[in-house]
């Protein structure tokens, strides 16, 4: 520069920025600043390109659930058409289960033989459908639906009544009454024993396991009815009659659901019942007894729900008056258990007619043959 009015020279002007020398610190830090700006942009670089995949997942994600939401709804749509043809279906099973119950005979008679001991007369099984009863050196036959030999289990009885039983969660109302002299085992076949049960118990645990049911047992002795649950079971109730229905109000009804209600129920019954004694039987039983399981049963798949009468009638001895020499009190009763016998035995005949009325209506039919022992001619006059 030029000299200054002192002579001297200008002192030279400090440098904008000056350099400062590198330290060897310094060198590390602008090496470490390089890197971690590399990495900065490698990391953002992933996150873009994770963020960009998470979008297009996202997308497919969505694409997914749409057609998954599209195909529940044609599912839903397969499923209601299925309940449907579901519920048309159990409609016609039902139908032609029963319709081939009915074909089988609507009233059908099992004979159940006991073993023959020497004071009886012998009693034989002579094929599935035949006994013969051998007394007095001749030898009668008696045709039934059904045999069962004496050596028949409680299980082999229960199965022949199963079909019919089971018609009861469709609706249907079935009867089965244990029709036969004292001691011929009707209590037997009926209720059983706690180790081997019969009809009734089997029946109730097989129906309790399908349906909610309930339980009404009476007696009916000497033309009184009892109600063999109430805690006060010698009042006598009264039969109410209304068009076809008959009921008999203040019958108590208890609800079964396990085996140990059922079993409740039936012991409180049996304990109730009255036992007399007869000549033939100490442990007789003079009236009939009755169990009524009312059962509702209900379709989860089609929704659809039925209710069914199952009637257990365990009836009174049918011996001959004359045969067991009751007297007293005794014959009073035998009288009443066989006039309420000859009463379902003209009950038979009048169904029997209704019958053959219907198929004679339906079918065009002049002559027909019923449960494959009973024949009808024109005049409705049946023979066996
Ligand atoms: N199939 C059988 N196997 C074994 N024992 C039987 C059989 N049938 C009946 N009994 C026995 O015979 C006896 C009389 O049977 P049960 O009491 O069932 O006759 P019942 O027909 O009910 O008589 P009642 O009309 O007097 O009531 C009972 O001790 C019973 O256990």
């Amino acid at each position: 520069g030029d000299p200054l009015p002192n002579g001297r020279r200008p002192a030279p002007e400090p440098e904008a920025n000056p350099v400062p020398p590198e330290s060897p610190g310094s060198c590390c830090v602008s090496k470490l600043t390089r890197e971690l700006n590399v990495s900065n942009k490698q990391l953002r670089s992933t996150v873009r390109q994770s963020l960009t995949d998470m979008k297009n997942q996202l997308e497919q994600l969505k694409d997914a659930m749409g057609k998954m939401a599209l195909e529940e709804q044609q599912a839903a749509g397969e499923v209601e058409e299925l309940r449907s043809l579901y519920r048309k279906e159990a409609v016609e099973r039902k139908s032609l289960y029963n319709k081939l119950l009915e074909l089988q005979g609507n009233i059908r008679v099992f004979c159940r033989c006991r073993k023959s001991s020497a004071s009886n007369p012998c009693v034989e099984k002579t094929d599935d459908q035949e006994v013969a009863v051998i007394q007095k050196g001749s030898k009668k036959k008696f045709q039934f639906d059904k045999v069962y030999g004496s050596s028949s289990t409680q299980e082999e009885v229960f199965a022949g009544t199963l079909p019919v039983i089971t018609s009861c969660v469709d609706g249907y109302n079935v009867c089965i009454l244990a029709y036969g002299q004292t001691g011929s085992g009707k209590t037997y076949t009926m209720m059983g024993s706690k180790e081997n049960p019969g009809v009734n118990i089997r029946s109730d645990r097989r129906l309790s396991h399908k349906g909610r049911t309930e339980d009404l047992t009476l007696s009916i002795y000497n033309d009184t009815l009892n109600d063999l649950l109430t805690k006060n079971p010698g009042a006598a109730l009264d039969l109410r009659v209304q068009g076809k229905s008959v009921s008999v109000p203040g019958l108590t009804q208890i609800q079964v659901q396990t085996e140990a209600d059922i079993l409740n129920v039936m012991e409180t019954g049996e304990k109730n019942r009255k036992i007399a004694s007869t000549k033939m039987n100490i442990q007789s039983s003079r009236s009939h007894l009755v169990v009524a399981l009312e059962v509702e049963g209900s379709d989860e798949v089609s929704g659809l729900t039925s209710r069914g009468t199952l009637t257990l009638c365990d009836l009174a001895g049918s011996e001959r008056i004359a045969k067991t020499e009751a007297t007293g009190q005794r014959l009073v009763e035998a009288a009443a258990i066989n006039k309420s016998l000859t009463a379902l035995g003209q009950l038979r005949l009048y169904l029997l007619c209704v019958i053959e009325k219907f198929i004679r209506k339906n079918l065009q039919m002049n002559e027909c043959i019923i449960c494959s022992k009973l024949c009808f001619t024109d005049r409705n006059v049946f023979k066996t």
